[in-house]
């Protein structure tokens, strides 16, 4: 039977982590080419046996691609479909695993050639590690991988892409553009932010070091993604700006009020803030256990 030929254009933590999961769940099944720009990421790929192939340039990567899934940062996706799209053959499905998709789907089916297909994909699985040594072939297990089929070209190449993703072991479940972006900007990319600019708080301590020495779980709970790649999170937040200023607005309110409570030294509307917060994360915790 003819391999399904499968490209995956950014070897890092996610694209890596597909081609292991794909290889491991039907080894004979795929003939699956990395691309990438640096030579060690590529070398890593074939070592690891995340891919059969690798290749620096894009061109021939794509040429004889039955599927390709773009796993780079989000504000790279669009000009890497325009680079393809002129050698890419008929029946081709592009997809992408990129945080933010309103952005992507307002500008790639301008630039789609006839007879290429479209599917948008997110998966909500991660890490604060990235590049391809940190690639896992568990990551998506039991992980929620989101399909926009809203901003797909068919539902076809929909099908298609959901039946390799659950080989991966991830669960799939399909949403729209803007509840996607605005539901990502609370769960993911505002944590993100909040993540970071608790390290930042640090600049304002008396003394760095010995806060740092003294810094227990919890620090190190709640800016534990803080560590994440800082190219991945500025593309983000440039490409779902609207949902994320709106939610930090909301965080900037519940901070302000937080403020006032304690310089007015209200103990009870402080207890009601904690004990709402910790009675909705105890629950939330339970639920997805
Ligand atoms: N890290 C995470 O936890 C998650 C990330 N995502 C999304 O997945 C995408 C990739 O993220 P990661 O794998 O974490 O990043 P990563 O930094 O581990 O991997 C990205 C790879 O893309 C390569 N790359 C960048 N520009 C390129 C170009 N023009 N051509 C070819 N290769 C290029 C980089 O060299 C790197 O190897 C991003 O769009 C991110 O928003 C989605 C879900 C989770
Ligand atoms: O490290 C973590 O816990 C994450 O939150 C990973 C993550 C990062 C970006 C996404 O779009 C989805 C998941």
């Amino acid at each position: 039977m003819k391999k399904l030929n499968i490209t995956i254009i950014g070897m890092g933590l996610i694209g890596g982590s597909i081609g292991l999961a794909l290889k491991e769940a039907d080894p004979d099944r795929f003939f699956i080419t990395a691309v990438a720009t640096r030579t060690a990421t590529l070398e890593l790929a074939l070592e690891r046996k995340a891919a059969d192939r690798a290749i620096v340039d894009l061109t021939e990567g794509v040429v004889d691609a039955d599927i390709i899934f773009i796993c780079t940062p989000v504000l790279q996706i669009v000009p890497i479909v325009e680079k393809i799209a002129p050698f890419l053959k008929q029946g081709t499905i592009i997809t992408d695993v990129g945080s933010t998709k309103g952005y992507i789907a307002d500008r790639i089916n301008h630039i789609l050639p006839p007879g290429v297909f479209y599917v948008s994909g997110h998966p909500m699985a991660g890490l604060e590690q990235s590049g391809m040594q940190a690639a896992d072939s568990h990551l998506f297990i039991n992980k929620w991988y989101i399909l926009v089929p809203e901003v797909s070209t068919s539902t076809e190449a929909v099908s298609t892409v959901a039946e390799l993703i659950a080989l991966t072991g991830a669960k799939i479940t399909t949403m729209k553009v803007e509840d996607h972006d605005r539901c990502a900007a609370v769960i993911s990319h505002v944590p993100h932010v909040a993540a970071a600019a608790m390290v930042h708080l640090l600049d304002f301590s008396h003394d760095m070091e010995e806060s740092l020495k003294l810094a227990g779980g919890g620090f190190r709970d709640t800016t534990r993604i803080a560590s994440s790649n800082a190219d991945m999170w500025s593309d983000i937040c440039l490409t779902n700006p609207r949902a994320i200023t709106d939610s930090l607005q909301n965080l900037r309110a519940i901070l302000s009020q937080v403020i006032e409570d304690i310089e007015e030294g209200d103990r009870q509307a402080l207890h009601t803030f904690f004990s709402i917060a910790k009675k909705r994360r105890d629950a939330l915790i339970n639920a997805s256990l």
